[in-house]
């Protein structure tokens, strides 16, 4: 029998979005394979919001493709119904009460859990006759991710959903988000400016830098390409075949390479996952940075 490989969660090619002048998201191709918790990492600017929107059907691409779930994103409201979003700085209707959400929920969702959106209100403290304008950042996330999760989506996607929130309301909206995905058996993508959040529950790593996927991939294959290396001044342009600068710092590099670190002539250790986002980063933000970087294989 022939090996078929899962329909992936997100599949990019080419993907191109410009805001008149401004190029928000430049020739993008990127594949996520299917049921992974997939962080997206960025500075500002980035283009994650453009890329996040994209996949939501709530931008259309300027050239190029993007496939969510194997089709156009909101291709009709049954691919609709697949896809749960929750946008920036989590908005709800704040004259509405929580209750008034759910409800509002399962009249627009057919396959509203209207048993799982409840249990999970309750869970979370949040009392249902509560007006939504006057709940606190944390406790809008949680009725965002509660509405969003109810409808049994296949994939969850997330902007930024825990930035306002403090440390103690993030960590038990990070626990619901992985019980939810544990409990649908969703995929997950979600931006984020905090690379503890993404070390904490992620397993797929993106990091876009200006417009570009800079590297993609498995967090644990990253990790274990990428070496820091200690080499003597001046040594760092005879480095052997097969190892990959990312960035030069003072006393050696990070690099990206497929040696084993026995292989590697110079001390080579463990890079964090901080680390290796940073190093990316800031390459991308060298003068003569190339472009997309090590994209290519990552990103497929
Ligand atoms: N509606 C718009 N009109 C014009 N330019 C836009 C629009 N939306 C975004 N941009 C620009 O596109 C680029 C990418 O923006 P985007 O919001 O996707 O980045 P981001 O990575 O989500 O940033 P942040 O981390 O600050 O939320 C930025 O230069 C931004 O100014």
């Amino acid at each position: 029998m022939p090996h078929e490989d899962p329909v992936p969660v997100l599949h990019a090619e080419g993907l191109t979005k410009r805001y008149g002048r401004r190029e928000a998201l430049s020739g993008v191709d990127l594949r996520v394979p299917a049921g992974r918790v997939v962080g997206l990492v960025g500075p500002n600017g980035a283009g994650k919001s453009t890329l996040l929107n994209l996949a939501c059907g709530l931008l259309q691409p300027t050239s190029g493709s993007l496939r969510v779930l194997g089709s156009r994103p909101a291709a009709s409201a049954a691919h609709l119904a697949r896809v749960g979003f929750v946008a920036q700085n989590t908005p709800v209707y704040p004259s509405f009460s929580v209750a008034d959400h759910l409800r509002l929920g399962a009249r627009l969702n057919p396959s509203w859990d209207r048993g799982m959106a409840e249990r999970r209100i309750a869970q979370v403290g949040l009392n249902p006759a509560q007006k939504a304008g006057r709940l606190s950042g944390g406790q809008r996330a949680q009725l965002a991710l509660t509405i969003a999760a109810a409808k049994r989506p296949e994939l969850l996607i997330f902007d930024e959903p825990a930035a306002a929130l403090d440390p103690l309301a993030r960590q038990g909206f990070l626990a619901n988000l992985m019980e939810f995905v544990a409990e649908l058996g969703a995929a997950a993508v979600l931006s984020s400016h905090l690379l503890g959040d993404i070390e904490q529950v992620c397993d797929h790593l993106i990091v876009l830098c200006d417009a570009r996927v800079q590297v993609a991939g498995d967090v644990r294959e990253l990790l274990a390409v990428h070496h820091r290396l200690t080499v003597p001044h001046g040594d760092l342009g005879r480095l052997p075949a097969g190892i990959e600068v990312v960035r030069a710092e003072r006393g050696g590099a990070i690099v990206r390479t497929g040696l084993a670190a026995s292989q590697i002539p110079f001390r080579a250790e463990p890079v964090t996952l901080e680390e290796l986002v940073l190093a990316y980063m800031s390459r991308a933000n060298a003068p003569g940075a190339p472009v997309g970087a090590a994209a290519g294989e990552g990103a497929r």
